[in-house]
C-alpha cells in the first residue's frame, strides 16, 4: 500500500526500518495553540520506574490518554490512562489521514529542559503488535533526536525535532533500530511529545 499518497518523502533510515520526517506538519499558529493546550490541560505526572532493580523516577513528566477499556503499560508500570481530550481527538485524526493507521493511545513526555530525557529503547512490546507504526509530534524547543541500529551500535542516525513537526516511524524499526531523546546543557525551555500508538488486548 502506499501510505503518502503523491506525498512521497525520503526515507531517513538507509535499511532495516522507515522513518519520515515532516519538519512543519502544523503550521506555527495551530503548533502554538496545541502547545499551550497541552501544557495547560494534560494531567501530567512524573512517573517512577524500574531501572536495575530500582525505583527511580523518570526524568520528564509523562501522560497517557486513550481508550479507557485497553490499559498500557511498560518498565514495570500499568499506566493509568485517561479519556480523550476534544483536542487530542483532533490532532489524532490529523495524525491518523497522513500516515493511514488508527491508533488507540497517545503516550505523552514533557521535557521540562535539557536536563530532562528519554534513554536509548525500542517500542517493541508485544501489545503494539508486530512492526508497530509510531506516530511522533513535537512541540516546543527543538531538541536532537537519535537512532542506533540495534545489531550494531556504532551505526547512528539524528535529527533534529522541530516544533510542530511530524515523526512517522515504521516498517521493521521497532525491531531493528533503537532511538534516544538525549539531555542537553545547551537547551532551555520545555519540549512536548506525543507519540500515538496502537494497542491490542
Ligand atoms: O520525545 C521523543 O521524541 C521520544 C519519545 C519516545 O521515544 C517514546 O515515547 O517512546
Ligand atoms: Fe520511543
Amino acid at each position: 500500500m502506499d501510505l503518502f499518497g503523491n506525498n512521497h518523502h525520503e526515507n531517513l533510515l538507509p535499511f532495516k526500518g522507515e522513518a519520515y520526517y515532516y519538519p512543519a506538519f502544523f503550521d506555527r499558529k495551530e503548533s502554538d495553540r496545541y502547545f499551550k493546550l497541552l501544557q495547560e490541560e494534560i494531567q501530567w505526572k512524573q512517573e517512577p520506574i524500574w531501572l536495575f532493580g530500582k525505583k527511580v523516577l523518570q526524568p520528564r513528566l509523562t501522560a497517557l490518554y486513550g481508550d479507557p477499556s485497553i490499559p498500557y503499560g511498560y518498565s514495570g508500570i500499568e499506566m493509568q490512562s485517561f479519556e480523550w481530550l476534544d483536542f487530542l481527538r483532533e490532532i489524532k485524526e490529523r495524525i491518523e489521514e497522513k500516515s493511514q493507521t488508527e491508533f488507540t493511545h497517545v503516550l505523552l513526555n514533557h521535557y521540562r529542559d535539557g536536563q530532562d530525557s528519554m534513554g536509548w529503547h525500542r517500542d517493541n512490546e508485544q501489545v503494539l503488535g508486530h512492526n508497530p507504526v509510531i506516530a511522533s509530534l513535537s512541540f516546543g524547543v527543538p531538541r536532537k533526536f537519535q537512532f542506533r541500529l540495534y545489531q550494531n551500535k556504532a551505526v547512528k542516525k539524528e535529527l533534529i525535532l522541530e516544533h510542530g513537526s511530524f515523526l512517522l516511524m515504521t516498517g521493521e524499526t521497532q525491531i531493528q533500530w533503537e532511538h534516544q531523546l538525549p539531555k542537553s546543557t545547551r537547551v532551555h525551555g520545555a519540549r512536548i511529545n506525543l507519540t500515538f500508538r496502537k494497542i491490542s488486548r
